[in-house]
């Protein structure tokens, strides 16, 4: 006899916050609970009887159902209080029978499904491959097991469904079930997409769960969470003959509920709640496996999917192995996913900071750009074009100041090593083992502070190019070995015996004369013909004509950009000034002339400010050849008549003059620290 509709109840199991059991309860039937295995829900417990309570539907005083202690050794507890008669049950009671506790309700939609305590830990704990025989190991907190369809059966806590030692198991062992679920973990390890994941998972549960239709649904927007708006499922399995129906929006509000625990309910033919109907209007769904897949990278977690698993009237009931088998294969799929996401994530991250390179490489190479119009610059121009192709070494003559680097960067970045590194090293700065090491790195131990080995610059720039400055001022042994390696050889670290082969491109620089310095012994000769293949003789400002207001033009406009300033205007005058200036520290000189005018430029709304002639520092020069000459010669000047810090003062300035305004170089011919140079210019410029 068909009950109306709205008698049906359901008794809800909940196991920890992992999952619920959920028994539809029918006023045609009563539902007898004990360890006997006639009754509809068999208690696997010690503590149960062979027949220890039953429900029913009773038409007494009160229509309704009803539950009653059948004389158990160990009674029956409704809402904590022991029975003994049978009691009506209202909506929300707890029974408490053989150590397991049951909620009656009419009303599944009452929140009724998911457990009380904390979010669903399957997806959230994830496994990994190595996870997996634990995870498989934690299905033994399984308490119950179904047996046939319509029926509970209580089994006793921490006994393994996969356990196949036990006589008399009433669980048929699931052979080959672990191993299915090893494959499939492997198999979406090497899944290139959530999709081939997703196909793995669904023929998984398929295989092992032959009898039934099955929906897959992940990657579900927030938006989209619930009911009607749940988007199709993404993946299906079928049988011949059948159809799969998503869940119905009950379940669905369940399942996309904070803490959503993953469900099993069985014997819901006709329950609209718990499935939904075919094209005849019927609802011909016997047992449900409804899992959600929680998304642990949101905040707070949500379901992001679920795996919907239904049998059809005929077939027999899903059950907790199978519940167990579909939970396990979610938290391998969720652990599939995230991998998947965070491989998704790096590579966009490397795609971004490959761009950031390429841009910066580009703002590089515009800075780097070497500004001028005049017919000297245009030469040099065409002299990088020609060279940059060709892997070989080049000399870079000019006066200090020039642009020596700039060309030097210009070279590589116009050259097929442009992707590789470009390392520069000044040869003047360093002493002659220091060199050494610098250029060719040392072992542990090479040295007193040698703690660690250190790679040499010739090693850092492989595959690109190293600029060595200043090369005039390298050592003859040094040259020796220099020239070796660029004939090709190997090198040793500073050391060690380990045979070091790079290819490097060398670009030398030198304001000195080298051929000269051939001549007088302090040069090695055939290091000089290696070099002097390609030479690129950079003119000083002076030969440049009006690059010189191109240049101070461009200066004023980076620096008071860079120093946050409204762009500052030079003046006829100024620009006079600059013309019929020598220049004898080239263009760094300019830079650092420009910088100061800046600085002290005062700063007036109303008008757009303007460098004048007397805002330009510029020191008093003659000059001698083509080389910057030092007006204040400390030693020759008329010495008794000034003191010492005088004497000093004009020492530092005409060594600054002599290394055209690098205060590095500088501080390392006067043998002082950098920032004590810097203090002293400081006290100078105040005038003290
Ligand atoms: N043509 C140019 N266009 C723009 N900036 C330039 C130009 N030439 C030189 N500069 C700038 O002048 C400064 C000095 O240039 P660089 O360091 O290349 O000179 P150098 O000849 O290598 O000097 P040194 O021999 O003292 O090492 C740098 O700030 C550089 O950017």
């Amino acid at each position: 006899m068909a009950a109306p509709p709205d008698l049906h109840a359901y008794l809800v199991l909940h196991r920890g916050s992992r999952w619920t059991d959920v028994y539809r309860l029918s006023p045609a039937d009563e539902v007898v609970m004990g360890r006997a295995s006639t009754n509809q829900i068999i208690l696997r417990s010690g503590r149960a009887s062979r027949r220890h309570a039953r429900v029913f539907w009773g038409h007494g005083q009160t229509p309704g159902w009803w539950v009653e202690d059948l004389a158990s050794r160990n009674g029956v507890q409704l809402n904590g209080q022991k029975i003994d008669s049978p009691q009506t049950l209202s909506e929300g009671d707890r029974l408490e029978i053989a150590g397991f506790e049951l909620r009656f309700t009419r009303d599944l939609a009452n929140g009724e499904l998911n457990s009380a305590e904390s979010p669903v830990d399957s997806w959230q704990d994830g496994v990994t491959e190595g996870d997996l025989s634990q995870i498989l190991e934690s299905s033994e907190c399984l308490d119950i097991v179904s047996r046939s369809s319509g029926d509970l059966t209580l089994k006793r806590p921490k006994r393994s469904p996969y356990d196949r030692s036990r006589a008399g198991d009433p669980i048929p062992p699931r052979a080959g079930t672990d191993r299915a679920l090893l494959q499939m973990a492997f198999a979406m390890g090497r899944a290139e997409s959530p999709d081939e994941a997703a196909e793995r998972l669904l023929e998984t549960i398929s295989e092992q769960i032959p009898a039934a239709e099955i929906g897959l649904y992940f990657d579900v927007p927030a938006e989209r969470g619930s009911g009607a708006r749940l988007p199709p499922p993404r993946r299906v399995h079928q049988r011949p003959g059948h159809r799969y129906r998503r869940p119905p929006e009950t379940l669905l509000e369940q399942a996309f509920a904070p803490n959503a625990s993953s469900i099993l309910a069985r014997n819901v033919l006709g329950d609209a709640t718990l499935a939904t109907e075919n094209t005849q209007g019927e609802i011909d769904v016997e047992s449900i496996i409804l899992v959600p897949l929680i998304n642990t990278e949101s905040t707070p977690h949500r379901t992001s999917g679920l795996i919907h698993v239904t049998t059809a009237a005929d077939d027999p009931s899903l059950t907790d192995e199978e519940l167990s088998l579909v939970v396990t294969a979610s938290e391998i799929f969720g652990e599939a996913i995230r991998s998947l996401q965070s491989q998704a994530n790096l590579r966009q991250d490397l795609l971004q900071t490959q761009q950031t390179v390429k841009r910066l490489r580009a703002q590089l190479t515009g800075r780097s750009a070497i500004l001028g119009r005049s017919d000297a610059i245009r030469e040099i121009q065409r002299q990088i074009v020609q060279v940059a192709g060709s892997g070989a070494a080049v000399l870079l003559r000019g006066e200090s100041g020039v642009g020596k680097e700039l060309v030097a960067s210009a070279i590589h970045h116009a050259s097929p090593r442009a992707d590789q590194p470009m390392v520069c090293l000044n040869c003047a700065a360093l002493s002659k083992d220091l060199l050494e090491s610098e250029l060719f790195g040392h072992e542990q131990g090479a040295f007193t502070g040698a703690t660690m080995q250190k790679k040499g610059k010739f090693e850092a720039a492989s595959g690109g190019t190293l600029m060595l400055d200043e090369i005039g001022e390298m050592n003859l042994d040094l040259q020796a070995k220099l020239l070796r390696v660029l004939e090709g050889h190997p090198f040793e670290r500073v050391g060690g015996h380990e045979s070091v082969k790079v290819d490097v491109r060398v670009i030398a620089a030198t304001h000195r004369d080298l051929q000269a310095m051939v001549q007088a012994g302090e040069f090695r000769q055939d290091l000089f013909y290696r070099l002097h293949v390609i030479e690129i003789v950079v003119p000083p400002l002076r030969q440049r004509g009006r690059d010189i207001v191109l240049l101070a033009e461009h200066f004023v406009k980076t620096l008071s950009k860079s120093m946050g300033r409204r762009e500052l205007v030079l003046s006829r005058a100024a620009i006079e000034k600059l013309m019929s200036y020598p220049w004898p520290g080239n263009v760094r000189e300019l830079r650092n002339v420009i910088e100061r005018a800046v600085v002290m430029t005062p700063h007036r709304d109303d008008e757009r400010p303007t460098i004048d002639a007397d805002d330009l520092l510029l020191a008093p020069t003659r000059i001698a050849g083509n080389l910057p000459s030092i007006d204040h010669d400390p030693v020759n000047s008329n010495r008794a008549s000034i003191s010492l810090a005088e004497l000093e003062r004009q020492h530092i300035v005409g060594v600054l003059k002599q290394t055209g305004g690098n205060k590095s170089q500088a501080s390392t011919i006067l043998g002082i620290e950098r920032s004590t140079l810097d203090r002293k210019l400081k006290r100078y410029a105040k005038g003290d």
